[in-house]
Protein backbone atom coordinates (compact mmCIF):
# COMPACT_ATOMS: atom_id res chain seq x y z
CA UNK A 1 0.00 0.00 0.00
CA UNK A 2 1.00 3.13 -0.86
CA UNK A 3 0.12 7.16 -0.69
CA UNK A 4 -0.14 8.53 -4.01
CA UNK A 5 -1.38 12.15 -4.99
CA UNK A 6 -4.58 12.69 -6.98
CA UNK A 7 -5.60 16.27 -7.77
CA UNK A 8 -3.72 17.17 -4.32
CA UNK A 9 -5.76 14.36 -3.07
CA UNK A 10 -4.11 11.68 -0.99
CA UNK A 11 -5.62 8.39 -2.11
CA UNK A 12 -4.01 4.93 -0.85
CA UNK A 13 -3.41 2.84 -3.36
CA UNK A 14 -2.14 -0.52 -3.35
CA UNK A 15 0.73 -0.94 -5.64
CA UNK A 16 3.98 -2.60 -5.11
CA UNK A 17 6.00 0.84 -4.69
CA UNK A 18 6.61 3.30 -2.15
CA UNK A 19 7.36 6.69 -2.61
CA UNK A 20 11.07 8.06 -1.42
CA UNK A 21 11.94 3.95 -1.82
CA UNK A 22 14.83 2.84 -3.76
CA UNK A 23 14.86 -0.31 -6.05
CA UNK A 24 17.12 -2.09 -8.18
CA UNK A 25 15.71 -2.74 -11.98
CA UNK A 26 16.79 -3.25 -15.58
CA UNK A 27 15.59 -0.51 -18.17
CA UNK A 28 13.09 -2.19 -20.35
CA UNK A 29 11.85 0.16 -22.71
CA UNK A 30 11.93 3.73 -23.96
CA UNK A 31 8.59 5.58 -23.79
CA UNK A 32 7.46 8.11 -26.75
CA UNK A 33 8.55 10.73 -24.50
CA UNK A 34 12.07 9.59 -24.27
CA UNK A 35 11.89 8.18 -20.35
CA UNK A 36 12.85 4.33 -19.46
CA UNK A 37 10.87 2.18 -18.27
CA UNK A 38 11.34 -0.21 -15.64
CA UNK A 39 8.77 -2.49 -14.03
CA UNK A 40 9.02 -3.35 -10.25
CA UNK A 41 6.88 -6.49 -9.54
CA UNK A 42 5.49 -5.98 -12.72
CA UNK A 43 4.24 -2.59 -12.47
CA UNK A 44 5.55 0.43 -14.01
CA UNK A 45 8.26 3.33 -13.29
CA UNK A 46 8.96 5.72 -16.30
CA UNK A 47 12.50 7.28 -15.64
CA UNK A 48 13.96 10.25 -16.90
CA UNK A 49 18.06 9.49 -18.33
CA UNK A 50 17.18 5.72 -18.35
CA UNK A 51 18.15 4.05 -21.64
CA UNK A 52 17.23 0.19 -22.54
CA UNK A 53 19.27 -2.69 -21.16
CA UNK A 54 20.60 -0.08 -18.09
CA UNK A 55 20.58 -1.52 -14.78
CA UNK A 56 20.02 1.39 -12.20
CA UNK A 57 18.75 2.27 -8.59
CA UNK A 58 15.56 4.01 -9.13
CA UNK A 59 14.15 6.10 -6.59
CA UNK A 60 9.76 6.51 -6.65
CA UNK A 61 9.72 10.17 -6.89
CA UNK A 62 5.59 9.96 -7.44
CA UNK A 63 3.35 7.15 -7.44
CA UNK A 64 -0.19 6.91 -9.39
CA UNK A 65 -2.96 4.24 -9.51
CA UNK A 66 -1.30 2.54 -12.66
CA UNK A 67 2.56 3.77 -12.62
CA UNK A 68 5.20 5.37 -11.08
CA UNK A 69 7.66 7.99 -11.68
CA UNK A 70 10.86 7.59 -10.45
CA UNK A 71 14.68 9.53 -10.80
CA UNK A 72 18.18 7.17 -11.51
CA UNK A 73 20.64 7.41 -8.35
CA UNK A 74 23.56 5.13 -9.16
CA UNK A 75 23.93 2.83 -12.90
CA UNK A 76 25.29 -0.78 -12.30
CA UNK A 77 25.32 -0.74 -16.02
CA UNK A 78 25.39 1.90 -19.14
CA UNK A 79 24.21 1.51 -22.94
CA UNK A 80 26.57 1.32 -25.46
CA UNK A 81 23.97 3.75 -26.75
CA UNK A 82 24.27 6.67 -24.07
CA UNK A 83 26.02 10.01 -24.73
CA UNK A 84 27.56 11.14 -21.58
CA UNK A 85 25.74 14.79 -21.61
CA UNK A 86 28.10 17.46 -20.27
CA UNK A 87 25.23 19.36 -18.67
CA UNK A 88 23.00 17.97 -17.07
CA UNK A 89 20.97 20.97 -17.75
CA UNK A 90 19.50 19.88 -20.96
CA UNK A 91 17.77 16.69 -19.58
CA UNK A 92 16.91 18.06 -16.76
CA UNK A 93 14.83 21.05 -18.40
CA UNK A 94 14.00 19.43 -21.37
CA UNK A 95 15.97 20.97 -23.78
CA UNK A 96 16.95 17.75 -24.75
CA UNK A 97 14.87 15.05 -23.35
CA UNK A 98 17.08 12.46 -25.81
CA UNK A 99 20.39 14.28 -25.27
CA UNK A 100 21.68 11.02 -23.79
CA UNK A 101 20.98 9.10 -26.56
CA UNK A 102 23.56 8.51 -29.45
CA UNK A 103 22.33 10.82 -32.31
CA UNK A 104 22.10 7.57 -34.59
CA UNK A 105 20.20 6.12 -31.52
CA UNK A 106 17.60 9.01 -32.06
CA UNK A 107 17.07 8.19 -35.69
CA UNK A 108 16.35 4.41 -35.78
CA UNK A 109 13.87 5.72 -32.24
CA UNK A 110 12.10 7.76 -34.14
CA UNK A 111 11.54 5.26 -37.05
CA UNK A 112 10.71 2.23 -34.64
CA UNK A 113 7.71 4.67 -33.38
CA UNK A 114 6.04 4.84 -36.57
CA UNK A 115 7.15 1.01 -37.20
CA UNK A 116 5.75 0.04 -33.46
CA UNK A 117 2.37 1.61 -34.64
CA UNK A 118 2.28 0.34 -37.65
CA UNK A 119 2.54 -3.06 -35.99
CA UNK A 120 -0.13 -2.36 -33.77
CA UNK A 121 -2.69 -1.20 -36.27
CA UNK A 122 -1.78 -4.75 -37.90
CA UNK A 123 -0.16 -2.81 -41.35
CA UNK A 124 3.20 -3.91 -40.89
CA UNK A 125 2.91 -4.33 -44.76
CA UNK A 126 4.12 -0.47 -44.78
CA UNK A 127 7.50 -0.08 -44.60
CA UNK A 128 9.28 2.99 -42.80
CA UNK A 129 12.50 4.49 -44.30
CA UNK A 130 15.40 5.38 -42.11
CA UNK A 131 15.02 9.06 -40.58
CA UNK A 132 16.71 11.55 -42.68
CA UNK A 133 18.71 13.29 -39.68
CA UNK A 134 20.71 16.16 -39.42
CA UNK A 135 24.69 15.74 -40.17
CA UNK A 136 25.30 18.17 -37.15
CA UNK A 137 22.07 17.50 -35.07
CA UNK A 138 22.98 20.76 -32.49
CA UNK A 139 22.82 24.13 -32.84
CA UNK A 140 19.70 24.13 -35.40
CA UNK A 141 17.04 26.41 -33.90
CA UNK A 142 16.45 30.24 -35.53
CA UNK A 143 14.34 30.85 -32.81
CA UNK A 144 14.58 31.37 -28.86
CA UNK A 145 11.90 31.90 -26.08
CA UNK A 146 13.36 32.70 -23.11
CA UNK A 147 11.86 33.29 -19.94
CA UNK A 148 13.39 35.81 -17.40
CA UNK A 149 13.30 35.49 -13.55
CA UNK A 150 15.10 36.27 -10.72
CA UNK A 151 16.98 33.35 -9.17
CA UNK A 152 18.64 34.09 -5.76
CA UNK A 153 18.04 37.75 -6.34
CA UNK A 154 20.04 38.10 -9.44
CA UNK A 155 18.36 38.26 -13.18
CA UNK A 156 18.48 35.49 -14.92
CA UNK A 157 17.82 33.91 -18.19
CA UNK A 158 17.16 30.57 -18.59
CA UNK A 159 14.95 27.63 -19.06
CA UNK A 160 12.20 26.07 -16.96
CA UNK A 161 12.95 22.78 -15.13
CA UNK A 162 10.45 19.80 -17.14
CA UNK A 163 6.77 20.19 -15.48
CA UNK A 164 7.85 23.26 -13.22
CA UNK A 165 8.25 27.10 -13.43
CA UNK A 166 11.95 26.94 -11.67
CA UNK A 167 14.00 28.83 -13.77
CA UNK A 168 17.77 27.17 -14.51
CA UNK A 169 19.93 29.32 -15.73
CA UNK A 170 21.69 28.33 -18.56
CA UNK A 171 23.83 30.32 -21.31
CA UNK A 172 24.51 27.79 -24.06
CA UNK A 173 21.43 26.54 -25.14
CA UNK A 174 22.75 23.36 -27.03
CA UNK A 175 19.74 23.62 -29.99
CA UNK A 176 20.16 27.28 -30.32
CA UNK A 177 21.68 28.73 -32.97
CA UNK A 178 25.23 30.29 -31.06
CA UNK A 179 24.36 33.71 -32.58
CA UNK A 180 20.83 33.54 -31.01
CA UNK A 181 22.58 32.50 -27.34
CA UNK A 182 25.27 35.53 -27.82
CA UNK A 183 22.25 37.76 -28.61
CA UNK A 184 20.67 36.58 -25.24
CA UNK A 185 23.35 37.05 -22.88
CA UNK A 186 23.81 40.94 -24.29
CA UNK A 187 20.17 41.26 -23.85
CA UNK A 188 20.36 39.67 -20.16
CA UNK A 189 23.40 41.84 -18.93
CA UNK A 190 21.78 44.90 -20.07
CA UNK A 191 18.61 44.48 -18.06
CA UNK A 192 20.92 43.38 -15.15
CA UNK A 193 22.94 46.54 -15.93
CA UNK A 194 19.74 48.72 -16.11
CA UNK A 195 18.11 47.04 -13.29
CA UNK A 196 15.06 45.84 -15.09
CA UNK A 197 12.64 43.88 -12.93
CA UNK A 198 11.86 40.08 -14.04
CA UNK A 199 7.96 39.65 -14.15
CA UNK A 200 7.23 37.79 -11.26
CA UNK A 201 4.01 35.98 -11.61
CA UNK A 202 3.03 35.17 -8.29
CA UNK A 203 2.16 38.91 -7.45
CA UNK A 204 2.00 40.00 -11.24
CA UNK A 205 4.08 42.60 -10.71
CA UNK A 206 7.49 43.38 -12.36
CA UNK A 207 8.88 44.47 -15.96
CA UNK A 208 10.18 42.08 -18.13
CA UNK A 209 8.78 38.56 -18.90
CA UNK A 210 10.67 37.24 -22.23
CA UNK A 211 13.08 37.58 -23.87
CA UNK A 212 12.70 36.17 -27.81
CA UNK A 213 15.32 36.27 -30.17
CA UNK A 214 15.13 34.83 -34.35
CA UNK A 215 17.48 34.85 -36.82
CA UNK A 216 17.41 34.33 -40.06
CA UNK A 217 19.14 30.79 -41.24
CA UNK A 218 20.42 32.50 -44.72
CA UNK A 219 20.17 36.07 -44.51
CA UNK A 220 21.38 36.05 -40.75
CA UNK A 221 18.84 39.02 -39.91
CA UNK A 222 18.36 38.83 -36.08
CA UNK A 223 15.14 40.02 -34.40
CA UNK A 224 14.94 40.67 -30.98
CA UNK A 225 12.14 40.87 -29.04
CA UNK A 226 11.93 41.84 -25.91
CA UNK A 227 7.87 40.78 -24.12
CA UNK A 228 7.13 43.28 -21.11
CA UNK A 229 4.39 43.21 -18.33
CA UNK A 230 4.19 46.60 -18.39
CA UNK A 231 3.54 49.41 -21.21
CA UNK A 232 6.66 51.42 -20.29
CA UNK A 233 10.13 49.71 -20.55
CA UNK A 234 12.47 51.58 -18.34
CA UNK A 235 15.85 52.88 -19.76
CA UNK A 236 14.64 51.86 -23.13
CA UNK A 237 17.24 54.36 -25.40
CA UNK A 238 20.43 52.71 -23.27
CA UNK A 239 18.74 49.11 -23.77
CA UNK A 240 18.34 49.70 -27.41
CA UNK A 241 21.63 51.28 -28.03
CA UNK A 242 23.24 48.63 -25.95
CA UNK A 243 21.65 45.78 -28.17
CA UNK A 244 23.07 47.59 -31.19
CA UNK A 245 26.30 48.01 -30.21
CA UNK A 246 26.48 44.37 -28.78
CA UNK A 247 24.70 42.45 -31.27
CA UNK A 248 26.23 43.18 -34.97
CA UNK A 249 23.41 41.49 -36.89
CA UNK A 250 20.03 43.20 -35.30
CA UNK A 251 17.87 44.44 -37.96
CA UNK A 252 14.89 44.30 -35.77
CA UNK A 253 13.90 45.71 -31.79
CA UNK A 254 10.31 45.24 -30.59
CA UNK A 255 8.80 45.73 -27.82
CA UNK A 256 5.60 42.89 -27.16
CA UNK A 257 3.02 43.52 -24.50
CA UNK A 258 1.89 41.18 -22.30
CA UNK A 259 0.35 42.32 -19.26
CA UNK A 260 -1.91 39.33 -18.75
CA UNK A 261 -1.68 36.66 -16.06
CA UNK A 262 -1.42 34.26 -18.58
CA UNK A 263 1.17 31.02 -19.13
CA UNK A 264 0.50 32.67 -23.54
CA UNK A 265 3.70 34.09 -24.42
CA UNK A 266 3.45 36.86 -26.38
CA UNK A 267 0.58 39.53 -25.91
CA UNK A 268 -1.24 41.01 -29.22
CA UNK A 269 0.68 44.86 -29.02
CA UNK A 270 3.84 45.02 -31.02
CA UNK A 271 6.08 48.22 -31.00
CA UNK A 272 9.08 48.83 -32.99
CA UNK A 273 12.00 50.38 -31.10
CA UNK A 274 14.21 50.39 -33.40
CA UNK A 275 15.05 49.13 -37.43
CA UNK A 276 13.20 47.17 -39.18
CA UNK A 277 9.36 45.66 -38.15
CA UNK A 278 10.34 42.09 -39.39
CA UNK A 279 13.31 40.25 -40.85
CA UNK A 280 13.30 38.22 -43.70
CA UNK A 281 14.72 34.74 -44.57
CA UNK A 282 14.45 32.27 -47.61
CA UNK A 283 12.95 28.32 -47.61
CA UNK A 284 13.24 26.64 -50.88
CA UNK A 285 14.29 29.97 -52.49
CA UNK A 286 11.72 32.02 -51.37
CA UNK A 287 11.17 34.76 -49.56
CA UNK A 288 9.75 35.19 -46.69
CA UNK A 289 8.54 38.17 -43.87
CA UNK A 290 8.78 36.77 -40.32
CA UNK A 291 7.04 39.60 -38.12
CA UNK A 292 7.19 38.45 -33.62
CA UNK A 293 3.79 37.09 -33.76
CA UNK A 294 4.51 34.70 -37.08
CA UNK A 295 4.74 31.49 -37.06
CA UNK A 296 8.17 30.35 -39.04
CA UNK A 297 9.31 26.58 -38.96
CA UNK A 298 12.32 26.84 -36.04
CA UNK A 299 14.99 23.95 -37.99
CA UNK A 300 15.35 25.52 -41.54
CA UNK A 301 17.81 23.20 -43.25
CA UNK A 302 15.26 20.14 -41.74
CA UNK A 303 12.39 22.10 -42.96
CA UNK A 304 13.50 22.25 -46.60
CA UNK A 305 14.51 18.00 -46.33
CA UNK A 306 11.26 17.50 -45.38
CA UNK A 307 9.28 20.12 -47.60
CA UNK A 308 11.35 18.94 -50.47
CA UNK A 309 10.53 15.41 -49.71
CA UNK A 310 6.70 15.99 -49.83
CA UNK A 311 7.29 17.88 -53.06
CA UNK A 312 9.25 15.56 -55.31
CA UNK A 313 6.76 12.88 -54.14
CA UNK A 314 4.13 14.73 -55.66
CA UNK A 315 5.17 14.54 -58.86
CA UNK A 316 4.95 17.86 -60.34
CA UNK A 317 4.97 18.44 -64.21
CA UNK A 318 3.54 21.92 -64.20
CA UNK A 319 -0.11 20.69 -64.94
CA UNK A 320 -1.79 19.85 -61.37
CA UNK A 321 -3.87 21.52 -59.35
CA UNK A 322 -2.97 21.15 -55.20
CA UNK A 323 -4.50 21.94 -52.06
CA UNK A 324 -2.14 22.37 -49.27
CA UNK A 325 -4.37 21.62 -46.03
CA UNK A 326 -3.29 23.76 -42.83
CA UNK A 327 -1.05 25.59 -44.92
CA UNK A 328 0.19 27.94 -42.22
CA UNK A 329 2.21 30.95 -43.73
CA UNK A 330 2.02 29.21 -47.13
CA UNK A 331 5.40 27.38 -46.73
CA UNK A 332 4.42 24.23 -48.86
CA UNK A 333 2.12 25.73 -50.95
CA UNK A 334 4.25 28.19 -52.32
CA UNK A 335 7.18 26.46 -52.99
CA UNK A 336 4.80 23.73 -54.97
CA UNK A 337 3.28 26.77 -57.24
CA UNK A 338 6.31 26.87 -58.91
CA UNK A 339 5.72 23.19 -59.80
CA UNK A 340 2.12 23.02 -60.72
CA UNK A 341 -1.02 25.26 -62.36
CA UNK A 342 -2.52 26.03 -59.44
CA UNK A 343 -2.56 25.62 -55.85
CA UNK A 344 -5.17 26.35 -53.37
CA UNK A 345 -4.41 26.78 -48.96
CA UNK A 346 -6.69 26.80 -46.26
CA UNK A 347 -5.64 27.62 -42.92
CA UNK A 348 -7.51 28.77 -39.44
CA UNK A 349 -5.24 31.14 -38.33
CA UNK A 350 -6.27 34.42 -40.46
CA UNK A 351 -2.86 36.46 -39.41
CA UNK A 352 -1.07 33.18 -41.14
CA UNK A 353 -3.26 33.63 -44.25
CA UNK A 354 -2.93 37.20 -44.32
CA UNK A 355 1.31 36.50 -44.30
CA UNK A 356 0.31 33.94 -46.94
CA UNK A 357 -0.75 36.09 -49.68
CA UNK A 358 2.14 38.83 -48.65
CA UNK A 359 4.73 36.26 -49.27
CA UNK A 360 2.94 35.02 -52.68
CA UNK A 361 2.86 38.29 -53.93
CA UNK A 362 6.42 39.82 -52.73
CA UNK A 363 7.56 36.36 -54.77
CA UNK A 364 5.56 37.03 -57.33
CA UNK A 365 3.76 33.56 -56.65
CA UNK A 366 0.21 34.64 -58.75
CA UNK A 367 -0.96 30.63 -59.03
CA UNK A 368 -1.59 30.28 -55.39
CA UNK A 369 -4.95 30.84 -53.49
CA UNK A 370 -5.57 31.27 -49.74
CA UNK A 371 -8.96 31.15 -47.56
CA UNK A 372 -9.17 31.33 -43.71
CA UNK A 373 -11.27 28.47 -42.52
CA UNK A 374 -11.62 24.96 -41.33
CA UNK A 375 -9.93 22.88 -43.77
CA UNK A 376 -12.58 20.09 -42.89
CA UNK A 377 -15.23 22.74 -44.17
CA UNK A 378 -13.59 24.25 -46.92
CA UNK A 379 -12.94 20.51 -47.87
CA UNK A 380 -17.07 20.46 -48.14
CA UNK A 381 -16.76 23.50 -49.83
CA UNK A 382 -14.63 22.85 -52.75
CA UNK A 383 -16.04 19.08 -53.23
CA UNK A 384 -19.81 21.10 -53.80
CA UNK A 385 -17.99 23.32 -55.57
CA UNK A 386 -16.28 20.51 -58.01
CA UNK A 387 -12.80 21.35 -57.32
CA UNK A 388 -11.01 18.42 -58.53
CA UNK A 389 -7.38 18.54 -57.66
CA UNK A 390 -4.61 15.81 -58.84
CA UNK A 391 -3.01 16.23 -55.86
CA UNK A 392 -3.58 17.17 -51.93
CA UNK A 393 -1.28 17.64 -49.23
CA UNK A 394 -2.05 17.85 -45.64
CA UNK A 395 0.14 19.31 -42.69
CA UNK A 396 -2.41 18.62 -39.88
CA UNK A 397 -1.44 19.15 -36.27
CA UNK A 398 -0.64 16.61 -34.07
CA UNK A 399 -4.91 15.83 -33.56
CA UNK A 400 -4.37 15.24 -37.57
CA UNK A 401 -7.48 15.06 -39.78
CA UNK A 402 -11.24 15.30 -39.40
CA UNK A 403 -13.06 12.23 -40.67
CA UNK A 404 -14.74 14.74 -42.55
CA UNK A 405 -11.75 15.73 -44.72
CA UNK A 406 -10.66 12.66 -45.28
CA UNK A 407 -14.07 11.21 -46.81
CA UNK A 408 -14.12 14.77 -48.72
CA UNK A 409 -11.01 13.96 -50.42
CA UNK A 410 -12.31 10.71 -51.60
CA UNK A 411 -15.10 12.31 -52.85
CA UNK A 412 -12.49 14.67 -54.80
CA UNK A 413 -10.70 11.81 -55.69
CA UNK A 414 -6.91 12.88 -56.20
CA UNK A 415 -4.66 10.85 -57.17
CA UNK A 416 -2.17 11.66 -54.86
CA UNK A 417 -2.40 12.61 -50.82
CA UNK A 418 0.71 13.82 -49.13
CA UNK A 419 0.77 13.40 -45.89
CA UNK A 420 3.26 15.90 -43.38
CA UNK A 421 3.06 14.26 -39.99
CA UNK A 422 3.87 15.74 -36.87
CA UNK A 423 2.76 12.51 -34.91
CA UNK A 424 2.88 9.04 -35.73
CA UNK A 425 -0.15 7.66 -33.83
CA UNK A 426 -2.86 10.24 -35.37
CA UNK A 427 -1.04 9.54 -38.52
CA UNK A 428 -1.41 5.56 -38.54
CA UNK A 429 -5.33 6.16 -37.72
CA UNK A 430 -5.54 8.51 -40.32
CA UNK A 431 -3.69 5.75 -42.85
CA UNK A 432 -6.50 3.13 -42.25
CA UNK A 433 -9.34 5.97 -42.37
CA UNK A 434 -7.89 6.99 -45.84
CA UNK A 435 -7.95 2.98 -46.70
CA UNK A 436 -11.60 3.02 -46.42
CA UNK A 437 -11.85 5.62 -49.40
CA UNK A 438 -9.63 3.99 -51.22
CA UNK A 439 -6.04 5.27 -51.09
CA UNK A 440 -3.01 3.46 -50.14
CA UNK A 441 0.35 3.54 -48.88
CA UNK A 442 2.62 3.47 -51.86
CA UNK A 443 5.86 3.42 -50.48
CA UNK A 444 8.00 3.43 -47.46
CA UNK A 445 6.97 6.23 -45.23
CA UNK A 446 10.07 8.71 -44.83
CA UNK A 447 11.04 9.95 -40.93
CA UNK A 448 12.26 13.59 -40.83
CA UNK A 449 14.50 14.51 -38.12
CA UNK A 450 13.36 18.31 -37.29
CA UNK A 451 14.04 17.95 -33.71
CA UNK A 452 17.21 16.49 -32.86
CA UNK A 453 17.99 15.70 -29.41
CA UNK A 454 14.20 15.61 -28.80
CA UNK A 455 11.43 13.36 -29.14
CA UNK A 456 9.49 14.76 -31.85
CA UNK A 457 8.77 12.54 -34.88
CA UNK A 458 7.68 14.23 -38.56
CA UNK A 459 7.58 11.61 -41.38
CA UNK A 460 5.97 11.96 -45.06
CA UNK A 461 3.84 9.49 -45.93
CA UNK A 462 2.21 8.89 -49.86
CA UNK A 463 -0.74 7.67 -50.92
CA UNK A 464 -2.02 6.93 -53.94
CA UNK A 465 -5.90 6.16 -55.20
CA UNK A 466 -6.18 2.39 -56.10
CA UNK A 467 -8.81 0.82 -57.88
CA UNK A 468 -11.41 -1.34 -55.35
C1 LIG B 1 1.80 21.59 -38.58
S1 LIG B 1 1.24 23.23 -38.88
C2 LIG B 1 1.45 23.40 -40.60
C3 LIG B 1 2.42 24.46 -40.94
C4 LIG B 1 2.51 24.87 -42.40
N1 LIG B 1 2.60 23.79 -43.32
C5 LIG B 1 3.70 25.81 -42.53
O1 LIG B 1 4.77 25.37 -42.89
O2 LIG B 1 3.58 26.99 -42.22
C6 LIG B 1 -0.50 23.00 -38.73
C7 LIG B 1 -1.33 24.23 -39.09
O3 LIG B 1 -2.71 23.87 -39.05
C8 LIG B 1 -3.47 24.98 -38.57
N2 LIG B 1 -4.78 24.41 -38.16
C9 LIG B 1 -5.12 23.82 -37.00
N3 LIG B 1 -6.38 23.33 -37.08
C10 LIG B 1 -6.85 23.63 -38.32
C11 LIG B 1 -8.08 23.39 -38.99
N4 LIG B 1 -9.08 22.73 -38.41
N5 LIG B 1 -8.20 23.81 -40.26
C12 LIG B 1 -7.20 24.49 -40.87
N6 LIG B 1 -6.02 24.76 -40.27
C13 LIG B 1 -5.84 24.33 -39.01
C14 LIG B 1 -2.58 25.56 -37.52
O4 LIG B 1 -2.91 26.92 -37.28
C15 LIG B 1 -1.18 25.40 -38.14
O5 LIG B 1 -0.81 26.52 -38.90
Amino acid sequence: MSNGENGGRIVKVNVPVHKNEEYQAKVIDLTYEGNGVVKIADFPVFVPNALPGEEVTVRVTKVTRNFALGRVMDWQTKSADRVDVKDKKYIQTGIAPLGHLKYLAQLRFKQHQIEELLAKAHLDGIKVAPTMGMERPYHYRNKAQVPVKLVHGKLETGFYKRGSHTLVPIEDFYIQDPKIDEAIVVVRDLLRKYHVTPYDERTGKGVIRTVMVRRGYYSHEVMVVLVTNTKRLPMKEQIVDGIVAGVPEVKSIVQNINDKRTNKLLGDTDKTLWGKDEIHDQLLGIDFAISPLSFYQVNPQQTERLYQTAIDSAGLDGSQTVIDAYCGIGTISLAVARHAKQVYGVEIVPAAIEDAKHNAKRNGIKNAKFVVGKAEDQFAKWQAAGLKPDVVIVDPPRKGLAESLIEATGEMAPQKVIYVSCNPATLVRDIQRFADVGYHVVKPIQPVDQFPQTTHVESVTVLERTEK
